[in-house]
């Protein structure tokens, strides 16, 4: 234990109602990724039996949860909602602190969950089933709505507010209770969205938080008989494997993978607009997004002007501390990430791609402990390269020049993954062929490659996804069973 140790303050997991440290007393340190060597909390190592106490509470108190009208569980979302609207500061900070967005961005994430929870609240007074016209004319045929039992929730740390919180609400509302593991890295921020839950007065059990290894925990919950659905946002090789564990014991599961977003700037697009689009969806969140833009696909018409527009824009960004408010760019959220960054930059200069920008460690001393890399832009990239086909999910941007719309489509298609994907045109017809072709989940016209409503359904094509859908309404398809009712006097 060094000094810093000593004065970091403590989070716990938080079981049946109480906050409990890991058996045994072990701990691990979240660090912010602007300097090394702060430790922003020190955070359990949670063992096997942590989890196991974890879901027997859960177990124990889904009977009465489930019993309670919705409108009483979705009162509850409500109070959580406006606790942490109160607390949109402390939580946006811990965020930045964590994984390094800025704070802008870490604030308007946490207003995302507020307005999720109000979202999922509001839920629980919406209805849950048809009535449908039986063959009998004497009978009463509709469905209802159960829930599954207890739900696994295993987040990242790239929305490490509203994506745990896109599970959880609907989760809740529809009566589930939950095991939650949040990422390691941002254990902080995920406490203090707990504490939101537990100030709101949530019953003992029915959300719990247990903070661990993935191999350990995140595992666990996936193989454990009592948990009857796993959510998962993450890697695809995790996700794969979760989704093996879950099938293998019969669970029900629902993946949120990868992608590798392209966007396409056709002829007779509004550079500047595109230009900015690239920007925002490629570099927010320092690219660390699943909805990140990562191909960049030119029509040959515009390719000099636009490429030459976003070398300009792209150098005028400040990387920095997230804290800073001139900061346009923080790092990457841990070592990890930003090594896989510059292996991949490494990898794209080997291939014959051309690095027109970035791409290095910042010269800035005051950012020497940070993780930092300058965001990257590529030239003369064909799509068959490494930088075009894995998720980086880093500040890479690879530009490829087509010919026309055609190719265009044909080259974004060209991928494993069908996440999201963006056009440039001011062309209804190659605006409607986009719309049409586009093998992916969200596809977007005239916006960038990012942002997602939270009243809609979000998730992938191909590789990304499990093909389930969370938000909006799609949720109900994933933490309910549909029950059908034949009712005879
Ligand atoms: N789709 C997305 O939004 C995200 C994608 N990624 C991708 O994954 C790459 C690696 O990032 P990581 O943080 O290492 O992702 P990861 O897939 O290892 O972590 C996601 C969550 O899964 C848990 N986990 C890890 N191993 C597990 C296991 N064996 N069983 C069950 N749960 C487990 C982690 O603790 C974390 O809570 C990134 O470079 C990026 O490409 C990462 C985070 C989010
Ligand atoms: O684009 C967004 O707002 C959501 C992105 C997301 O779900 C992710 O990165 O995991």
């Amino acid at each position: 234990m060094n000094d810093m140790t000593q004065t970091s303050p403590v989070y716990d997991n938080y079981i049946n109602g109480e906050w409990k440290s890991a058996e045994g007393g072990r701990t691990q340190k979240s660090i912010n990724p602007a300097n090394k060597n702060e430790i922003v909390g020190i955070i359990p190592d949670s063992s096997k039996q942590d989890l196991e106490k974890a879901v027997a509470a859960a177990k124990t108190s889904r009977l009465a949860w489930r019993k309670l009208a919705g409108a009483q569980r979705g009162n509850l979302l409500f109070k959580a909602a406006d606790i942490m609207e109160n607390r949109i500061n402390e939580i946006g900070e811990a965020m930045t602190l964590e994984m390094g967005k800025t704070l802008p961005e870490a604030k308007g994430e946490t207003a995302r969950g507020v307005a999720i929870l109000r979202y999922y609240a509001g839920e629980g007074m919406r209805k849950i089933g048809d009535v449908i016209p039986s063959s009998d004319a004497d009978a009463f045929l509709y469905t209802t709505r159960s829930p599954l039992g207890t739900v696994g929730v295993i987040s990242p740390w790239n929305f490490p507010v509203a994506i745990p919180i896109w599970k959880l609400a609907p989760a809740l509302i529809y009566g589930n209770s939950v095991v939650w593991k949040p990422a390691t890295e941002t254990a902080v921020t995920a406490a203090k969205v707990m504490q939101c839950f537990h100030d709101a007065g949530l019953p003992a059990g029915v959300l719990n938080m247990v903070v661990g290894s993935g191999s350990v925990i995140g595992q666990g919950i996936a193989e454990h008989a009592d948990i009857n659905g796993i959510t998962f946002t993450g890697s695809n090789a995790v996700g794969q494997a979760v989704g093996q564990a879950a099938l293998a014991r019969g669970a029900k599961y629902q993946l949120e993978m990868g992608g590798k977003n392209p966007i396409i700037i056709a002829a007779d697009a509004d550079v500047d607009l595109a230009v900015e689009a690239t920007i925002s969806g490629g570099l927010r969140s320092t690219g660390q997004k699943c909805t990140a833009t990562s191909r960049v696909i030119v029509v040959k018409d515009v390719y000099e002007e636009f490429k030459s527009k976003l070398i300009q824009k792209v150098a005028e960004l400040k990387v920095g501390n997230g804290l800073d408010a001139q900061t346009w760019l923080g790092p990457c959220a841990n070592e990890k990430q930003m090594e896989t960054v510059i292996s991949y930059i490494r990898k794209g200069v080997d291939e014959g791609a051309v690095l027109l920008h970035g791409g290095t460690r910042p010269t800035d001393r005051a950012l020497s402990d940070g993780f930092y890399v300058t965001p990257a832009i590529f030239d003369k990239v064909t799509s068959k390269m490494a930088i075009a086909q894995e998720e980086i999910f880093g500040p890479v941007l690879a530009l490829i020049e087509v010919n026309d719309i055609q190719e265009a489509i044909e080259l974004a298609n060209d991928t494993t993954y069908g996440l999201s994907a963006s056009i440039y045109t001011r062309n209804i017809g190659n605006a409607l062929q986009f719309v049409q072709d586009m093998e992916a989940g969200l596809v977007r016209v005239n916006a960038e490659t990012a942002g997602v409503e939270l009243q809609a359904p979000f998730g992938g094509m191909k590789q990304s996804s499990s093909h389930s859908r969370e938000q909006g309404q799609a949720a109900i398809e994933f933490y309910t069973s549909i029950k059908t009712v034949f009712i005879k006097p």
